[in-house]
């Protein structure tokens, strides 16, 4: 593709040098950058890509996006603002992928993974070819890469994504849109069939500022869905949306697609009542548009009744017959990291859940505390470099429901992992957890194999905060950590002392 082709899509634009040279590629990290690339300068919140023009160019870029003028002898694009530019350029050199198969986004604090892994089940045992992109793996047909990056990609690295699900004839990319994603563009001038919402509460505060510009940014999803609607059945759009959240009505307010909602607690037109809750699974009944079906899945907890009708709204909206969207869901048998069974044939239970917002814990405790019949041991941190105020609340969220508390490190990135533990603890006291219930431990082997080593028969220990993840990230560095390899190893320890 040639750089001036570029600048007819971006009004505010100009070219330095030779418009008629040649790119392969784009690319916005230097490291990365292979000869016959164009190089995009973004500006960022950790570094400045102009900077690393030179670099770029000495790996073989050919060409410049920018803001302004930067030393490097190659044709430049300058632009107004190169992340808005990315996101139009992206799309472009990848021939608008997202036009070629449906793209269901699904945004909301909690239960986006746990979501897009229902959905895509319904949707590949239903024989449609399936793409799914989140913060565990990207899915390409049977390809599976693990996810590195954000959980919603930058938009040069989706629309690649995309353009290759298209290319397998990927008929549904199920994806999570993070509010970060929304706000930074990354998703900009991506064609959804459906955007889904799951709920909003407290999350991210460091990033947007307030809970009304993180409802804000998540409602740009909604915002920009419908308006393109021509009238066909492939261009047909919707919004589903949580009717027991309050976030709903404005999100319904803004779209122009056709609003399907679900709820358990009100009126809507995916409902489910009669709900039967155990330790090994979830039955309810489901009111729809298209009848009713008994369901009987094998997660464990309310919030997972929400995620089933999120999936169940969006995938009847699809076409897909009520009795095989009922197939499809209880054939999930679980999702990585949620609420994961750790089983070493101990006379406790062991979970493992990815609950890090205040809102996560209340809901994965809150279930927990319907089956258990012993003692609750929680183990938790809070991810550092990330939403401070969160951390007292997630301490006396988790104090509320535990008998005993180990409170230790998530990943505190850049963050002293002993200021984040004394962050949390206000909270506990303020629940009215005694001195003698919980113990601040950073280290969180060592939490882990203290709440193993503590529980008696019948008794739950959750280990919550990490879920999937396989390393732990202490002073910017990935370290190997895998709470349920960590877990295994400790009740293995208890037979062997
Ligand atoms: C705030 C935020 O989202 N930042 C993301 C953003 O960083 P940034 O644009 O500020 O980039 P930067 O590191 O300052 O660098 C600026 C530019 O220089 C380039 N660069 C940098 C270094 C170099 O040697 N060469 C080079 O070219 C970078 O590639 C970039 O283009 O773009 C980077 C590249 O994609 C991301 O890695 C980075 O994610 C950071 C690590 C992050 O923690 N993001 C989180 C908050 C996030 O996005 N989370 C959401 C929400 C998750 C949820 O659902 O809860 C997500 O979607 O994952
Ligand atoms: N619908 C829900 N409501 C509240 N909590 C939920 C819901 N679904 C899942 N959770 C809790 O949140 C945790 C994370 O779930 P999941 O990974 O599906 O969310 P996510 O939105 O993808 O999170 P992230 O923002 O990190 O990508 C689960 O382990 C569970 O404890
Ligand atoms: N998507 C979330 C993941 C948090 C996971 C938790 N383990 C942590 O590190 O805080 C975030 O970026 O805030
Ligand atoms: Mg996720």
């Amino acid at each position: 593709m040639q750089l001036k082709e570029l600048a007819s899509l971006l009004a505010v634009s100009r070219i330095s040098g030779d418009g008629e040279t040649v790119f392969t590629g784009i690319q916005t990290d230097s490291r990365k950058v292979q000869p016959g690339d164009l190089f995009l300068c973004i500006p960022g919140f950790a570094a400045d890509g102009h900077m690393f023009a030179a670099a770029a160019v000495e790996r073989g870029a050919v060409a410049l996006v920018a803001e302004h003028e930067v030393e490097a002898d190659v044709p430049k694009l300058i632009v107004k603002d190169s992340r808005f530019a990315m996101a139009v350029i992206a799309n472009h050199f990848y021939g608008y992928p997202s036009k070629e198969l449906k793209v269901i986004g699904i945004t909301g604090t909690n239960g986006k993974t746990t979501t897009t892994y229902l959905l895509e089940r319904i949707l590949s045992s239903s024989r449609y070819s399936t793409g799914l992109m989140g913060n565990i793996e990207i899915k390409i047909g049977s390809e599976r890469i693990p996810n590195q990056a954000t959980n919603t990609q930058e938009a040069s690295e989706l629309q690649r994504l995309l353009r290759r699900m298209a290319d397998q004839g990927v008929d549904y990319c199920v994806m999570e849109v993070s509010s970060h994603g929304l706000d930074l563009g990354r998703v900009k001038g991506c064609s959804f069939r459906t955007g889904v919402f799951t709920n909003l509460t407290q999350d991210h505060l460091d990033y947007h500022g307030s809970m009304e510009r993180y409802q804000a940014a998540k409602g740009l999803l909604f915002a920009r869905l419908g308006n393109d609607y021509s009238g066909s059945a492939d261009e047909q759009r919707y919004a589903v949306l949580n009717a027991d959240d309050a976030a709903s009505a404005e999100f319904a307010r803004m779209t122009a697609a056709q609003v399907i909602t679900y709820a358990i607690d009100r009126e809507a037109d995916v409902r489910a009542d009669g709900i039967r809750m155990t330790s090994k699974g979830t039955a309810f009944h489901c009111t729809t548009f298209r009848g009713t079906v008994d369901i009987q899945t094998k997660l464990i907890g309310r919030f997972n009744v929400y995620n089933s009708l999120a999936a169940i709204a969006a995938a009847l909206a699809e076409g897909i017959p009520l009795e095989a969207v009922k197939q499809g869901l209880e054939s999930v048998a679980s999702v990585d990291g949620r609420m994961e069974v750790v089983d070493e044939g101990q006379d406790f239970l062991v979970l493992v859940d990815y609950a890090h917002t205040p809102d996560g814990l209340d809901k994965a405790l809150s279930a927990i505390k319907q089956f258990a019949e012993g003692r609750i041991i929680s183990v938790f941190g809070c991810g550092g470099d990330r939403d401070r105020t969160k951390r007292p609340v997630m301490g006396s969220v988790t104090a509320r429901y535990s008998d005993y508390l180990y409170v230790t490190s998530d990943n505190p990135r850049n963050e002293d992992p002993q200021r984040i533990v004394e962050d949390i603890e206000p909270g506990i006291k303020e629940a009215g957890l005694s001195g003698e219930s919980y113990e601040l431990i950073v280290d969180r082997k060592e939490a882990i194999h203290k709440a193993i080593a503590a529980a008696s028969s019948k008794d739950v220990v959750l280990i919550a905060g990490k879920g999937h993840e396989t390393y732990q990230e202490i002073m910017g560095k990935k370290h190997a950590f895998d709470d349920r390899l960590v877990a295994k190893e400790a009740i293995r320890g208890r037979y062997r002392d």
